[in-house]
């Protein structure tokens, strides 16, 4: 499904680096977040996860996400080929396992950008992990980024609001929180915490 690392030595356990999950709730910016981080460091590794959601405008199968089918995602799950998985909003999203694994193998920082019920599986599953908790600076503004981007009808909109609240309820659970008030404020925080970046 992806590329691999193959011959590169693997870099012994205690000297890899944490794996970083970047979780929030739906339009407070994870991906403005990632993207603008990732111009300056490109060399931190974002996965590409399965999804059973159709693509948006502009959004490219293996880049933004793997477009699967219905079928394709339960073999996914069925094979184990998935470090955790979800259904949010009505579609299903799953993490890789193999590529994730392989980058860290090879020392490389790796970062997931999944929902709250992907973050809680991946710590059980990781619990050397880092999670990251991405709020807005108010549920006004949350509404306002979500519906401001317009990719999504009411309804779904609607929908995504109501995961909103379950997940920001659930920030306690992460180690670290961040407020998205300025991207580069974040970007640069977020990078500081991966170790890629001094603060
Ligand atoms: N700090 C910010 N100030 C103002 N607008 C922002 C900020 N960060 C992101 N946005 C805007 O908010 C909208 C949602 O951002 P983005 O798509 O990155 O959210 P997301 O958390 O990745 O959403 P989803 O979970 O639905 O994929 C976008 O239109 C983006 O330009
Ligand atoms: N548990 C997982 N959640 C994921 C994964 N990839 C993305 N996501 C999260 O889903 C929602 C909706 O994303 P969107 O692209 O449809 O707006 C958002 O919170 C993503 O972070 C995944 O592999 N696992």
């Amino acid at each position: 499904m992806a590329g691999t690392t193959r011959g590169t030595t693997p870099v012994p356990p205690d000297a890899r680096p944490r794996l970083t999950v970047l979780s929030g709730p739906s339009g407070v910016g994870k991906s403005t977040v990632v993207a603008h981080m990732r111009k300056k460091h490109p060399e931190v590794w974002l996965s590409v996860s399965a999804t059973t959601r159709k693509p948006r405008p502009g959004e490219q199968h293996g880049v933004h996400y793997f477009f699967v089918s219905d079928e394709e995602m339960d073999k996914l799950i069925a094979n184990g080929e998935l470090l955790e998985w979800a259904e949010f909003a009505g579609n299903r999203y799953g993490t890789p396992r193999a590529p994730v694994m392989e980058r860290l193998e090879a020392g490389v920082p790796v970062l997931l950008e999944i929902d709250l019920q992907g973050a809680r599986q991946v710590r059980e599953t990781m619990p050397e992990s880092r999670l990251v908790f991405l709020a807005p600076p108010s549920w006004e503004e949350l509404v306002r980024r979500l519906t401001g981007r317009g990719t999504e009808p009411p309804e779904v909109i609607e929908r995504r609001l109501q995961a909103a609240k379950v997940e920001l309820a659930a920030e306690p659970e992460f180690d670290v929180t961040l407020v998205n008030t300025s991207v580069e404020d974040v970007a640069r925080e977020l990078l500081a915490l991966m170790d890629v970046e001094r603060s």
